[in-house]
């Protein structure tokens, strides 16, 4: 089977955030020292420390008294048509896995913020959609399960995945088993085995050996050329330069800049590089 037909529906892809703001909450109000240290000497959210280091907001919450919270999300919209490879850039912590976690129903967000339509698939979690107690060849069934896929389909796929991951004997061992790479070899294998419309990924499948990510990259073309819609979050600035059509730079949750590449990732590592 190989990675290159999309799945077939009647509508283009198409996702929209809406004022999107999503908060975790660190503690609850009984934690009196940490409340304290964090806010005991500047008695306002931490919000207005400089922006675009480290993190989301840590502020208290507006919606719960006495509760903490990261606001990892703060009223982000933005809208992605079918043919955009959109890059996610911004500082560790700035929101983009959040992001994508959000896109790919993960988080969930508030009706009415988040509209994704199409099929959906991601490369966000090394063991996401997997069963740890099954082994990688029952992780394929179980994903052949899902996707309704007929005998002869399910054929391929075992064929597909089982070539693309080389996992050998550890095929038929428990995934619990794998070592990080090993799972990334399997989760990557079943999510590009068939393209989805919507492709979001995170840059932890760089995380295979050198040869595994030649393989990947390889693969994963044909998955980007498939699909109607990729959003990837990377740090290599060569990696979104090579795949993506527009950059999303995100800042302490926010959208800082939304554009064209070159001229989003040129502003990104301008401002990048009078941080260090
Ligand atoms: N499950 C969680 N519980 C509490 N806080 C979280 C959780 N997930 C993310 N955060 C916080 O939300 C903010 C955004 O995190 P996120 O993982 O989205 O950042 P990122 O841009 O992907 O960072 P990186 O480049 O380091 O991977 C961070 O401040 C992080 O501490």
């Amino acid at each position: 089977m190989r990675p290159s037909s999309a799945v077939s529906s009647a509508e283009p892809a198409f996702i929209r955030l809406n004022h999107l703001t999503l908060s975790f909450p660190i503690f609850h109000g009984g934690a009196r020292s940490l409340k304290k240290s964090l806010f005991g000497k500047v008695k306002r959210p931490l919000a207005t420390r400089k922006a675009g280091l480290t993190g989301g907001d840590v502020r208290m919450s507006e919606d719960t008294p006495g509760v903490v919270e990261v606001r990892a999300l703060h009223d982000v919209s933005l809208t992605i048509r079918a043919g955009e490879r959109v890059g996610l850039v911004g500082h560790n912590g700035a929101g983009k896995s959040t992001l994508l976690r959000v896109l790919g129903g993960i988080y969930l967000a508030k009706p009415g913020m988040v509209m994704v339509r199409g099929s959906v698939e991601t490369l966000i979690d090394t063991n996401s959609g997997m069963n740890p107690a099954l082994t990688g060849r029952e992780n394929i069934y179980l994903q052949a399960q899902h996707k309704a896929l007929r005998s002869a389909q399910l054929k391929a796929l075992e064929h597909d995945v089982e070539t693309f991951a080389e996992l050998g004997d550890f095929m038929d061992l428990p995934v619990k088993l794998y070592s990080s790479g090993m799972a990334i070899r399997l989760g990557f294998g079943l999510a590009t085995a068939i393209a989805p419309q919507i492709l979001l990924m995170d840059e932890w499948f760089m995380a295979g050996d050198a040869r595994f990510q030649d393989k990947a990259l390889t693969r994963l073309a044909g998955v980007v050329n498939g699909a109607d819609i990729l959003v990837i979050t990377s740090h290599s600035l060569s990696i979104l330069e090579e795949w993506c059509t527009r950059i999303i730079w995100l800042e302490a949750g926010s959208v800082r800049m939304d554009g064209p590449t070159q001229d989003v990732l040129k502003a990104y590592s301008e401002t990048m590089n009078t941080h260090v």
